[in-house]
């Protein structure tokens, strides 16, 4: 299959890098890493331990059948009109948050799919991307239900060992990670600690509130998630995880931007009544944000 990656970060390299073991794989980043892998080939360490050879550029090449988008979830909108030129038959978002596959589908003809990932990535420097947890996709259309798309693309990612699951129900599921990312990760970066210090005490508690007005929200979007399904998933993660820092932590201290719109922010902006926690959470981390001048 020809795949085009569009955001060769970590996450980005790293898939792009497994599937270029068996696919034509294009991997759209910036320098110097493109030119890296050009030259050098992807070298994935780690949890995984290979070298492949996917193409790189700094631009989209002209037609792709599958186009995997994994940039931060501020920049899909930049990514989506880029994908224009590339016109993918399907495209597929990997990213976390709520919206991206909005944001695609607007200006994009080919079928959009929603996706989650729970590999672990980080991009170590220019060429080489660590493995930091095996883990899986999953995949479906992003309405719900079957799909024949769907069932092909995981085939494709199967076809290059990347563990996939196709699933019917993509709205629940995209909301239960949603509900994890939002008890975790501003906490987590607020509090500077590592995710296992929300299995007790009152930032669990706080992060138990989040994932819980999470729920709410999702349900009154016409989405069925229980509260304690949303507890007990961010309570597993909380303890699967324990020794990691946040995305969001790792994005404050490294200055950079973070996913709050799409992640706590996404959950102020679709509820019909008061979400306090999501609302404080999303206001800190916003004002540090501004502080830094990450945000207009
Ligand atoms: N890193 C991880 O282990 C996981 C990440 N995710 C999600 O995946 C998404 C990506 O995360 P990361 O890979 O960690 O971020 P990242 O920041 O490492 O990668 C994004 C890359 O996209 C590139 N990019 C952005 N706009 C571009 C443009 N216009 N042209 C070319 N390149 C462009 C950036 O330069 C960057 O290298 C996020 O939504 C994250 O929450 C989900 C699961 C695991
Ligand atoms: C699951 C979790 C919270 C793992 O750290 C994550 O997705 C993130 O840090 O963004």
């Amino acid at each position: 299959m020809r795949i085009l990656v569009f955001g060769a970060g970590s996450l980005g390299s790293l898939i792009g890098g497994l599937l270029a073991a068996t696919h034509d794989v294009t991997l759209v980043g910036r320098e110097p890493h493109v030119s890296t892998v050009r030259d050098q080939g992807l070298e994935i360490t780690g949890e995984i331990e290979t070298t492949t050879y996917p193409d790189a550029d700094t631009t989209v090449p002209d037609s792709a059948e599958l186009a995997i988008v994994t940039v931060k979830s501020y920049d899909t909108g930049e990514a989506a009109q880029a994908l224009r030129a590339a016109d993918p038959d399907v495209v597929l978002s990997l990213q976390n948050g709520l919206g991206n596959e909005e944001s695609l589908s607007e200006p994009l003809d080919g079928a959009v799919l929603a996706g989650t990932c729970t590999y672990g990535a980080r991009l170590v420097e220019p060429g080489i991307v660590g493995c930091t947890g095996v883990g899986t996709v999953t995949l479906g259309a992003r309405g719900g239900g079957d799909s024949a798309v769907a069932e092909r693309t995981a085939g494709a990612f199967e076809s290059a060992d990347v563990d996939t699951t196709v699933a019917a129900d993509m709205p629940r599921r995209l909301w239960e990670k949603l509900a994890i990312n939002a008890g975790i990760n501003a906490i987590t970066a607020l509090a500077r600690v590592e995710n296992g210090a929300l299995a007790e005490g009152a930032a669990g508690d706080v992060a138990a509130r989040a994932a819980a007005e999470t729920a709410r929200v999702a349900r009154d979007s016409g989405v069925e998630l229980p509260d304690e399904r949303a507890i007990d998933r961010l309570e597993a993660v909380v303890e699967t995880t324990a020794p990691n820092r946040s995305s969001m932590y790792q994005d404050l201290e490294a200055g950079q931007r973070t996913e709050i719109d799409a992640i706590n922010g996404a959950v102020c902006e679709r509820a019909s009544e008061p979400v306090p926690i999501n609302e404080t959470l999303t206001a800190l981390i916003e004002t540090w944000e501004r502080g830094r001048n990450l945000r207009s």
